[in-house]
Parts: C-alpha cells; structure tokens; sequence
C-alpha cells in the first residue's frame, strides 16, 4: 500500500518505489476530545525520505507550517483529512511543524459505522464511533 503511494506521487517527492523502505510505523487512535500538538517528525535518521501518512474513521483538522515553529509568513494552513485520505510528506513539507487541533464529530463514513456482517463488527464500531485512526509509516535509514 505504501509502495503504491511512493509511486503514484514519485514525480513530486523525487522517491522511487524501489528507494523508499517502509521500516516504522506508527499508530496513533484518538478519541473525540484528543490533539497532537505541533511538532516536527526527526526522530528518523533519513529525514530526505517521505512520510506516508492514512486517516481512518473520523474526520479531523490539520495543521500545517514550516520549518520554524515561530514562523508567521507564511502562516500555517488548515486541511481537514477524511477516512481513507492519505498524506505525503516529502522535500520541505517533510521537516514542518504540524499537529491535530480537532477531531470532528459526526464524520465518520456510514460503511464504517454499519454493521459489516463481522460478528466482531459491533466491537470495532463501537470504538470508530468516537473514533479516528492514524497511520504513518517512515523509513529510518
Ligand atoms: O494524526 C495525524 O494525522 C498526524 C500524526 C502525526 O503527525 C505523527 O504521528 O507524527
Ligand atoms: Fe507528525
């Protein structure tokens, strides 16, 4: 999945399929009342490589700035990211500060909330009904 990203976007990120090596990810479930504060991703060795990053389950607002936390030209833009969206995070984007001010009630996709037909369904529905899921996947080396 990740791959298929990488190669859908390679002629802006400059990253090939074949470069990019998905070797952390990191999951991050939120429930309404939570935010991730602005911060930079550096923790990786590699911080050229894109950052991959799919939302699932409630919608949610996105912060993003520059490299500088202080910075106010240009001032920080706002997304909201839906269930199934996906972010790259590559070139100058890749070191921005960014956060998760606000998960946004009642945005979570009507296929996610119906009963699929799962007799393990109920338990996961009951979670995604407050819920939104991050997955952001990174390559270290
Ligand atoms: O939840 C998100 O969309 C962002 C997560 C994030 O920035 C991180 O885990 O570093
Ligand atoms: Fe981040």
């Amino acid at each position: 999945m990740t791959r298929a990203v990488i190669e859908s976007v390679q002629g802006i990120t400059g990253y090939t399929k074949e470069q990019y090596k998905s070797e952390a990810g990191i999951v991050n479930f939120y429930q309404m009342p939570d935010a991730l504060m602005a911060h930079q991703d550096r923790s990786e060795v590699n911080m050229e490589a894109p950052l991959v990053s799919f939302s699932l389950g409630h919608s949610c607002i996105f912060v993003i700035g520059t490299e500088s936390r202080e910075d106010r030209d240009p001032l920080p833009i706002s997304l909201v990211l839906r269930s199934g969206d996906v972010i790259v995070m590559s070139r100058a984007s890749r070191k921005c500060f960014h956060g998760v001010p606000r998960i946004i009630p009642n945005t979570l996709p009507t296929h996610l909330a119906n009963n699929m037909g799962d007799d393990e369904w109920p338990v996961f529905s009951d979670f995604l009904s407050t819920a939104r899921i991050n997955i952001n996947v990174r390559q270290i080396i």
